[in-house]
């Protein structure tokens, strides 16, 4: 038996000449929230689509429950809680007339717990739906996602145009509502910092694969920045695993993934050097975006060094 709620195997998926997905293989555990992180563009909505059956993959294989979504697309919707990252709900209906229509999809759904969400959401039941707030629409899609008591949910970028303070609050309660009882969450972001207080497991999306895939905690104890003296790197470089490195003043700031394993051999081998924490923004920012090739020729390293 396998503790896999999600599993894909080698996904494909190409729009035109746009190769969005290339080869992405992913696992969520039972119980884990799962933060799936990429850039803009990154393909992170093709890959919920393709979980809940509303894209189809050129090639691989998906597993959602145990349901393979391209063959099971209704089983697979009506047992996930999906907020969609582009709710289009009917507008003119009123949230309370919304509620009533989308019940009956679910055989699971508890009307009980639909009511305590209501009051819990403060939403306005004979509201128009095209008249709610930013905030209170995707707590409309919260509710109608999470009201039939799904064993996973799925939320794409769910905080996308909420203000700061809706998000924390969105987050604090999504805290409450599915961790305290233990759902598995798969949550798209491509803000790192949102994410950080709530994931278990930090996923990240580049170039149509996850490039890193741990849990929070170890992506803070590996990857972190390394600053060493320029010499120094022709001795050690080639055993780190780099992920950023750029030349400033003489020394070097290398941005590393194995940080306790560098360490170890930087004091093995006597080399002086200072070693700082990185937030998950600047830990994400080196796997999408860092300088692998170190250029020592850097001009600022001569510009620096001229007396002013
Ligand atoms: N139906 C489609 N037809 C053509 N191109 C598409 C289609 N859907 C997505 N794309 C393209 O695929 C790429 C990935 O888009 P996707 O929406 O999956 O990214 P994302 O990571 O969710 O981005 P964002 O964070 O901006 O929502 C983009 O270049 C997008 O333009």
């Amino acid at each position: 038996m396998t503790d896999s709620v999600i599993e894909t195997k080698n996904i494909h998926k190409q729009f035109g000449t746009n190769i969005v997905l290339d080869g992405l293989d992913m696992d969520v555990k039972k119980g884990e929230t799962f933060a799936f992180l990429g850039r803009n563009g990154a393909g992170k909505t093709t890959t919920i689509k393709s979980l809940m059956g509303l894209v189809k993959p050129d090639s691989g294989s998906i597993s959602v429950l145990g349901n393979d979504p391209a063959i099971d697309p209704i089983q697979v919707r009506s047992t996930v809680g999906y907020l969609a990252e582009d709710q289009t709900m009917f507008g003119w209906m009123r949230v309370e007339q919304l509620i009533r229509f989308i019940a009956p999809f679910y055989p699971t759904w508890d009307h009980q717990l639909a009511q305590q969400y209501v009051t819990q959401f403060d939403l306005p039941l004979r509201t128009k739906v095209k008249h709610l707030s930013k905030g209170q629409t995707v707590r409309v899609g919260l509710l109608l996602a999470l009201a039939h008591r799904p064993e996973l949910v799925v939320l794409d970028d769910p905080a996308l145009g909420l203000d700061p303070i809706m998000r924390r609050d969105f987050n604090r309660d999504l805290v409450t509502h599915l961790q305290a009882e233990g759902r598995t969450v798969l949550y798209s972001s491509h803000l790192l910092y949102e994410v950080e207080p709530i994931a278990d497991i930090i996923a990240i999306l580049h170039e149509g694969k996850i490039v890193r895939q741990a849990p929070t905690e170890e992506l803070r104890a590996q990857v972190k920045r390394i600053s060493i003296d320029t010499a120094a790197v022709a001795k050690i470089g080639s055993k780190l695993k780099i992920l950023d490195g750029r030349v400033s003043a003489g020394e070097v700031n290398l941005t590393v993934d194995d940080a306790v394993n560098a360490i170890e051999l930087l004091q093995r081998a006597g080399i002086e050097h200072r070693t700082v924490d990185l937030n998950l923004d600047e830990i994400f920012e080196a796997f999408v975006a860092g300088q692998r090739e170190i250029r020592f020729d850097f001009p600022e390293v001569e510009i620096a060094n001229q007396p002013v």
